[in-house]
């Protein structure tokens, strides 16, 4: 059995002309090995944090269900950690402090000695030494987000839930981040389920990507296999023979849905609705 696995979720909202209900997603069934970085990437609205808001125990599925390592998941848990794109500090508190929270609560048993070595090592990990003192509103959005980050990954979670943690952060500061969060989860191994709306971010740190359709009614479309070695940088990584494949398979993919919409419109996808299995190291593209 997979680690963590979306087991047939849809999910279904009060339709806003308050006539039934609409169908977001629908049949979302993803397996994911202990470990993974798994990202998923799709147009707006078509579901994708409602999705890791249901792994995070935050919203309940429709229908399915989540399982994490053979136990079905639901209501939130420090198994499962979220990041989120508005870094979610608390202001009154320090950057030391904001994550010590997080790890007293992740390990009550632990001496104060023994948190303040471990917050010490996740923030010199993300390059904040100097900073510990400094409450939210000193800081600068990328090293609000490195606190985000230190905070999540410093509690160990079984799954770690990134709903597109750099999309506030410029480009430049973004580039620095995203090489820490590899060296971080080089170190760690968390399981990882991202949300992005970056393809370029999504190849760098992905093993696997899932593409969705449009919402209403959205469906995982495509499962892509990232065939590029790690470790990674980014350097490493355009300079790949499979980078611009990869690359280019997403944006048509996107390209297509957006002047679509929400069907599937290649014919690729199998009966049951798996996704099509798409890598690009063997040369296949296969459904299921
Ligand atoms: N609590 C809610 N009640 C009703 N509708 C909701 C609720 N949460 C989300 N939705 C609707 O569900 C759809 C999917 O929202 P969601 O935020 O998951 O999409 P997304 O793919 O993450 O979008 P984006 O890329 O813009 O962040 C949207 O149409 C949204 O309006």
């Amino acid at each position: 059995m997979a680690f963590l696995q979306i087991d047939h979720v849809s999910k279904f909202f009060p339709n806003p002309s308050g006539a039934g209900q609409v169908c977001i997603f629908r049949d979302a069934t993803i397996k994911i090995d202990k470990g993974e970085f798994v990202t998923v990437i799709g147009h707006s609205g078509c579901g994708k944090s409602t999705l890791l808001n249901i792994i995070a125990g935050l919203e309940t599925p429709s229908e399915g269900g989540v399982i994490l390592n053979g136990r079905e998941a639901s209501g939130p848990g420090l198994d499962r950690m979220v990041v989120f794109q508005n870094f979610a500090l608390m202001p009154w508190m320090t950057v030391f402090e904001n994550i010590a929270l997080a790890v007293r609560s992740a390990y009550p048993e632990w001496t104060a000695a023994q948190v303040s070595a471990h917050v010490t090592r996740y923030i010199a990990l993300v390059g904040l030494k100097g900073a510990e003192n400094k409450r939210p509103a000193a800081l600068s959005g990328g090293m609000k987000q490195r606190v985000g980050l230190a905070r999540a990954f410093s509690i160990e979670p079984k799954v770690l839930l990134l709903d597109e943690p750099f999309a506030q952060i410029d480009a430049l500061t973004r580039g620095v981040i995203q090489e820490e969060l590899i060296q971080m989860w080089n170190t760690s191994r968390n399981t990882v389920f991202m949300v992005t709306h970056d393809v370029d971010e999504a190849i760098l740190l992905s093993d696997r990507i899932l593409l969705m359709t449009n919402g209403p009614e959205a469906r995982i479309a495509e499962m892509v296999h990232v065939s590029i070695a790690r470790p990674r940088s980014r350097e490493t990584v355009i300079d790949h023979p499979h980078y611009y494949k990869i690359r280019n398979h997403i944006i048509h993919f996107l390209v297509r849905h957006a002047k679509h919409g929400g069907h599937y419109g290649t014919g690729h996808q199998a009966e049951s609705g798996d996704p099509v299995v798409v890598n690009f190291d063997e040369a296949t593209v296969s459904a299921g």
